[in-house]
């Protein structure tokens, strides 16, 4: 492909999760001047500007933004009005893309002109090409517009399109926010690790070198968590005892509620910014 036959995709916020997307990009042999970023704060223009050598980015909305075959909204959903209406008359010709949490693609089709919009919910790990993406376009978004988001979003890691917008909420709550549940299962592994004698840095290689490994081994042999779980329980033996020890304190109901919580979260945050 020429430099110039590469479609140009400006991203609305340069923080986060626009630059796991951007590292991608130029990892996988994107030129860096077919992105173009617009990032009002200046510290984070300087970190753009380390990180990315040769990224056109902008402090503001302007008329360049027009070229744009894809725009990539990328701003706290709190922001985003304030953004869209600094962008519109330059973007409404595009194919949007929201990582936002929570604004629905009517929100969006509206406040930025467009016709075309594709929800996504990206996590973290997208930062190592390790992320998992739910996606969701509207009717007026082409066979050809969901190949561009998916390439896109390739080398952040897995895409994975809903059918139902309100399946995003789901995906937020399981995917999008899951990586802090993670955290906070090591955290507490690696606390009772210290609490046995372990060191702190013992502790942590232990418990994430377990889940990673854990983690791999079930998507690798594709055997449901369920089975595996049960072949690394002796009977009688320590696993038993800690299994039972997570039952009796009601730890899988527990886990149940916090997702919940997290779609209802994801719920609210969509009613507040409008359909
Ligand atoms: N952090 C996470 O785990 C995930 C975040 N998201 C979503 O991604 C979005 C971005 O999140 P992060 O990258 O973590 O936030 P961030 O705060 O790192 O990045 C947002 C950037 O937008 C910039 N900005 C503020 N006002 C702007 C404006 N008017 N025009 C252009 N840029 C503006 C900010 O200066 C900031 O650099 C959020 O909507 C969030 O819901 C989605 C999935 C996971
Ligand atoms: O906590 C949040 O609202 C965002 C969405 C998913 C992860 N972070």
């Amino acid at each position: 492909m020429t430099q110039s036959s590469y479609p140009l995709i400006a991203f609305i916020g340069g923080g986060n999760m626009a630059s796991a997307i951007i590292g991608g990009l130029l990892r996988a042999g994107r030129p860096a001047e077919s992105l173009l970023v617009v990032e009002p704060y200046a510290p984070q223009r300087d970190r753009l500007a380390v990180e990315f050598a040769q990224l056109p980015v902008l402090a503001a909305a302007d008329a360049s933004l027009a070229r744009a075959a894809l725009v990539v909204w990328a701003v706290k959903p709190q922001l985003f009005a304030e953004a869209a209406a600094a962008c519109a008359s330059h973007v409404d010709q595009a194919l949007q893309l929201s990582v936002m949490a929570g604004v629905r693609v009517g929100a969006i089709a509206r406040a930025s002109g467009a016709e075309r919009v594709v929800r996504s919910m990206p996590n973290t790990p997208a930062l190592i090409g390790q992320g998992i993406a739910g996606l969701y376009a509207n009717t007026a978004v082409s066979a050809d517009d969901r190949v561009l988001v998916e390439q896109v979003l390739a080398p952040t890691g897995r895409t994975l399109w809903v059918e139902q917008e309100s399946d995003l909420d789901a995906v937020t709550a399981l995917s999008g926010s899951g990586p802090a549940y993670f955290f906070y299962v090591v955290e507490a592994m690696s606390a009772a690790g210290q609490q046995m004698g372990l060191s702190e840095a013992q502790s942590r290689e232990l418990a994430l070198a377990t889940c990673a490994g854990a983690a791999a081994l079930a998507l690798q042999s594709g055997e449901s968590p369920t089975l595996l779980r049960e072949r690394v329980t002796s009977k009688g033996g320590t696993t038993h005892a800690a299994i039972s020890s997570l039952q009796a304190d009601g730890v899988g109901a527990a886990v149940q509620r916090a997702v919940l919580a997290a779609q209802q979260r994801a719920r609210e945050l969509g009613d507040e910014f409008g359909s």
